[in-house]
């Protein structure tokens, strides 16, 4: 029986609003799909036996920007951003553009994605991939890795810590990167362990969906030397990449700046050559 999150002995929290519904639909999806799938077909997979790129490398690389570029769809605070899109040109587009990684929404309910998303990115791309979705069970990080992401998303507003290290662990196992989303210093102080690679700061309050990129400049010290830092949600502007590099930052996280236009790939060609022109 898959655990009620209001348990005690659950392995996820009950932040409440949208996110307990992401949670709910998620668990029924998961269960569903190691019924019509199942891990051992996931190993199997080819794209299951590979060696994963870097988020490091990629993050530092002088030649990239630090973009984690996303492809997202829609999302529950803005509804359809752009259902149109086709997810391999995009994405091939933002790495040309210099994105270090490219992140994918897979969560088809809230955000209009899909595994099919992911998986075509895949195949044009040789960047880092993210897997942008609610990781709430071991099947999907095997699931992750058999789709050809190299790096999956743990959320501590969602996720207990206990469930983050375990989690973490199995991630490093498969060779796959782990970023860990935090909105608050309770979240990063509780839920930071060794297996993880990267400490991502939400700007956005996933509760409430308020955005205010102050919260990366107010956590930044907070995080460790040893882990990438990256700033994400609610970045529009050139000059905010410059100050948050400042700050200490290695990478920042864009989707709807660039989906929400027509042509997204364009948008971030613009977004980087002004970038590096410092305009
Ligand atoms: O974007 C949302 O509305 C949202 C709602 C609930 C949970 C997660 C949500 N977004 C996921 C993200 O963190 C963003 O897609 C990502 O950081 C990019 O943000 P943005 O550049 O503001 O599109």
């Amino acid at each position: 029986m898959l655990p009620h999150i209001s348990d005690p002995s659950s392995p996820f929290k009950q932040p409440g609003g949208i996110l307990d519904e992401i949670v709910a639909n998620k668990l029924i999806e998961i269960k569903e799909a190691r019924l019509k799938v199942g891990v051992s077909r996931l190993e199997e997979s080819e794209l299951f036996d590979r060696k994963c790129y870097s988020l490091r490398q990629s993050l530092l690389a002088p030649e990239r920007t630090g973009i984690i570029a996303e492809f997202k769809r829609a999302s529950p605070s803005k509804g359809i951003i752009n259902d149109q899109a086709d997810a391999a040109g995009v994405t091939r587009q933002y790495a040309d553009a210099g994105a270090s990684a490219i992140s994918v929404l897979t969560d088809r309910e809230f955000f209009g994605g899909s595994i099919k998303d992911l998986i075509e990115a895949r195949s044009v791309n040789n960047i880092p991939v993210l897997r942008k979705d609610f990781i709430l069970d071991e099947y999907q990080i095997i699931e992750a890795k058999a789709i050809g992401a190299d790096i999956i998303l743990l959320i501590a507003s969602v996720l207990k810590p206990h469930t983050i290290a375990r989690f973490a662990q199995l991630a490093k196992s498969l060779g796959l990167n782990t970023l860990l989303e935090v909105h608050k210093l309770s979240e990063l102080e509780e839920s930071i362990c060794a297996d993880l690679d990267a400490i991502g700061v939400n700007n956005r309050n996933l509760s409430d969906f308020s955005v205010s990129v102050q919260h990366s400049f107010d956590l930044v010290e907070k995080i460790p030397g040893n882990f990438l830092k990256i700033s994400e949600s609610g970045i529009s502007k050139t000059e905010t990449i410059l100050e948050l590099k400042d700050a200490g930052f290695n990478g920042f996280l864009i989707g709807e700046n660039f989906m929400k236009e027509a042509d997204p790939g364009a948008a971030m060609q613009e977004f980087s050559s002004r970038l590096k022109t410092g305009r």
